[in-house]
């Protein structure tokens, strides 16, 4: 089943869709491989005008209370949750995902980073500082004008993510999402306008590498927050320090699940092929790099390979379908390479190792062991569905192995000893941990990663740092000084 999803037009600017720019930019529905939408590159003047659109709406965005922000960005949380499937499918026709996936993780998660900020918009503020008879008090004001920049594998989420601190503090923002799902952040302008947001204060451009440049660089914007690879992660902060702009970058991983041997082996079962199989293995924080302890080495993947039998690909519209196709011929191609790697390089295939025929972009998940720290699919990230199984004896070999990668965006363990879980989380060299679950990411719980993975933090209080800076009131209460 396929819908129609072309949206009114490909951008959109200050309260309106607005038709125009350069090249095509085809949507392709990653089930069939079909173009199902064709819309247009922005130009660098509807770059410049979504930048000027924004730019003339923060000063009375962050003029308004933040009751009254907050109320807003909760009424779009309640129409994103009436839209939910309509948002969901949208999801699905441009990531391929299966709408089992898209129905609970995708809008639904926007919504909830809009209720969350919203709920906080209110209680923003300073502290005041006594000093003596003077004091001193802290304003928290808004950066300016963000640019949030996209990846695939999570648009809505990733729009909601970015744009909701932003509009709490009082900040306005251009988004640019991925070029490769570039449908569902319109949706996301329509539903804030919709919701009483004043125009211009959420805006939406399409483009490639080279829009989301002319954002990055762009003497108005204060503040950028991308999502996306290290590679252009590296790219966009170097371009945003020239103008010492803040930035959020969140970015890759190849991150570590340790699974000791007195783990319940069903729960680390399951979290393995949450963090390796959930989204077709496109997902930034996944636990790629399996730890299994030695003594439950068989036992974990004879239990694995039963728990694949579950898996059911399909039409991705189909509710009972639970793992889809990848999102693009370029992703898969990139996977296909990794796959080639391993078989080359001698890790033993235990399930999967192909790509599918037929239309669209299907890789079979993949389950490789006795993988070695220096193979090729154990230092890199792969973004799909392959999993990479590595044993270990002891605790501190473990912690060295894992830590040993230049990314940090996250790490799990499974062990039913408190006080090992505790230190190993400690261990860790990962912006988000977790102890006997994986990639659970509520909108409360601060998240992002160390290293090469990142800077500054989404969701949590934590973000409200990076979308605001503070402006310190002194207060003199008598006579000035001077020494002549
Ligand atoms: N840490 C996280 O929260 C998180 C979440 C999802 C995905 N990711 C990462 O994203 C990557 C997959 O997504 P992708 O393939 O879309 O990543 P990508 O780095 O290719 O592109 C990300 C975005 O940056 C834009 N871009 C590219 N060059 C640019 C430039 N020079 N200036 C400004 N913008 C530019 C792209 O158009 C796209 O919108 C993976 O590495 C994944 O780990 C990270």
């Amino acid at each position: 089943m396929t819908i129609d999803v072309k949206p009114t037009a490909s951008h959109f600017i200050n309260g309106e869709y607005i038709e125009g720019g350069t090249e095509d930019l085809p949507v392709i529905y990653p089930y069939t491989g079909e173009v199902v939408a064709t819309l247009k590159l922005a130009d660098d003047a509807l770059v410049d005008q979504a930048v000027a659109a924004a730019k003339a709406a923060q000063p009375a965005w962050a003029a308004m209370s933040g009751v009254e922000r907050g109320r807003i960005l909760r009424r779009a949380a309640d129409i994103m949750r009436e839209r939910n499937r309509e948002l969901s499918e949208i999801e699905t026709m441009d990531t391929g995902k299966p709408l089992q996936e898209t129905l609970v993780a995708d809008a639904a998660s926007g919504a909830e980073a809009l209720e969350y900020f919203g709920g906080l918009a209110a209680s923003l503020g300073g502290e005041h500082i006594q000093l003596g008879d003077d004091f001193a008090y802290t304003r928290r004001e808004a950066l300016g004008v963000c640019v949030g920049i996209g990846a695939w594998n999570y648009p809505i989420q990733i729009a909601s993510w970015k744009s909701a601190p932003a509009l709490a503090c009082g900040n306005t923002m251009v988004f640019k999402p991925s070029e490769t799902t570039p449908l569902s952040a319109l949706k996301l302008a329509e539903i804030l306008i919709e919701a009483g947001a004043p125009a211009g204060v959420f805006n939406v451009v399409q483009g490639k590498g080279a829009v989301g440049s002319r954002l990055v660089t762009h003497p108005d914007v204060a503040k950028v927050s991308l999502t996306g690879s290290v590679p252009t992660g590296r790219k966009v902060y170097a371009a945003a320090a020239e103008g010492l702009r803040h930035v959020t970058m969140e970015l890759g991983g190849k991150s570590p699940l340790v699974i000791f041997d007195d783990a319940n082996i069903e729960n680390a079962v399951s979290a393995a092929i949450n963090a390796n199989f959930y989204s077709s293995g496109q997902i930034c924080s996944n636990g790629t790099r399996v730890f299994v302890q030695k003594g439950i080495k068989e036992a974990f993947l004879s239990r694995l390979a039963e728990r694949l039998k579950g898996v059911k690909m399909g039409d991705p519209m189909d509710e009972e379908v639970n793992f889809g196709p990848m999102v693009s011929e370029q992703q898969i191609s990139i996977v296909e390479g990794y796959q080639a790697k391993a078989q080359a390089e001698g890790a033993r295939l235990i399930s999967g190792g192909k790509r599918l025929d037929g239309p669209g972009y299907w890789m079979e998940p993949t389950v490789y062991a006795d993988v070695a720290d220096d193979m090729t699919i154990a230092k890199e990230e792969i973004f799909g569905p392959v999993m990479s199984v590595l044993d270990f004896e002891t605790e501190e070999e473990a912690i060295k192995r894992a830590n040993a990668t230049e990314f940090g965006l996250a790490a799990g363990v499974f062990t039913n000893d408190l006080s090992r879980g505790h230190r190993v989380a400690a261990a860790f060299e990962a912006g988000t941990t977790w102890i006997n679950t994986y990639n659970l990411t509520p909108v409360e719980v601060p998240f992002g990663g160390s290293k090469m993975s990142g800077v500054g933090r989404e969701n949590g209080r934590a973000a409200i740092e990076h979308y605001s800076e503070m402006k310190t009131v002194y207060v003199a209460m008598g006579d000035t000084e001077a020494p002549f």
